[in-house]
């Protein structure tokens, strides 16, 4: 596999800036990456024209909303957000069995209504900002953490999700109950020069991606390096050497 091909076709670069100036600024610099996610900050702030402008430069798109809410809402927004035509799209697994089951089918409604492909529907486990600790004296969890997260992908895999979002270090665990055709997708990705910033449970891109992550979701070591295309030249070359 030639340099970068690793890095283009599993690394998605986070774009959670304010507004659509910066972000066109940073897709046009980083003109080797093919995939983004567009989260709460820059939706909220654009709404869909962000997509059209992503389109327009053939990238794929993450639309990281995250809904999380009783099944007919989040059932009525999945289907609103597949008509976007986008690639992935996320949802909380807390929102239930019923719920998950709603999105799924919902998300194909909303997709063929408007003749684009479905997106791959994927679920939060547990977000890579919580910790063990956290989950048992903030959240009240019980479970052990890599059991918890398990258990919240097998209700993903069981209500016909194509995937979900997970922490690196729960990849090795997830992949061999999940089986290989379930979608491991992966931020709190951290490079060793990195800041590690709010993410709790993190591995550099190569460990992410020998562990068995189908993607990484990586945003602040690229997005707000002094350097942005320097800092995923680095990302490209370590992952360059494990192809
Ligand atoms: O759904 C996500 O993408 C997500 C889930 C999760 O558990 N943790 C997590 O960090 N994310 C997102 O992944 C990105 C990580 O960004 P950085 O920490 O800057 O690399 C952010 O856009 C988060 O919203």
């Amino acid at each position: 596999m030639g340099s970068g091909e690793l890095a283009q076709q599993r690394v998605i670069v986070a774009l959670d800036v304010p507004d659509e100036e910066s972000a066109i600024a940073l897709v046009d610099r980083l003109e080797d990456v093919t995939f983004f996610k567009v989260g709460l900050e820059l939706f909220t702030s654009t709404g869909p024209k962000i997509l059209e402008m992503l389109k327009s430069r053939q990238k794929s798109i993450f639309l990281d909303l995250k809904f999380d809410d009783i099944p007919n809402t989040v059932a009525g927004a999945c289907r609103s957000a597949a008509r976007y035509g986008v690639d992935l799209l996320t949802i909380h697994a807390t929102c239930g069995r019923e719920a998950l089951k709603a999105a799924t089918e919902a998300a194909q409604v909303g997709a063929a209504q408007a003749g684009v492909k479905p997106p791959k529907l994927i679920a939060i486990t547990l977000l890579t900002s919580i910790s063990a600790r956290q989950l048992a004296f903030d959240l009240k969890i019980p479970l052990e953490l890599p059991e918890y997260a398990l258990e919240m992908a097998l209700m993903a895999q069981e209500s016909g999700l194509d995937g979900v979002v997970c922490s690196p270090q729960e990849v090795v665990q997830l992949r061999q109950s999940c089986g290989d055709d379930f979608l491991l997708v992966c931020p709190g990705i951290r490079p060793t020069w990195a800041d590690k910033a709010d993410q709790k449970r993190s591995l550099t891109p190569a460990q992410a991606i020998v562990a068995g992550a189908n993607y990484l979701v990586i945003g602040r070591p690229i997005t707000t390096a002094a350097d942005p295309e320097l800092a995923w030249k680095r990302i490209s070359e370590d992952l360059s050497a494990i192809a």
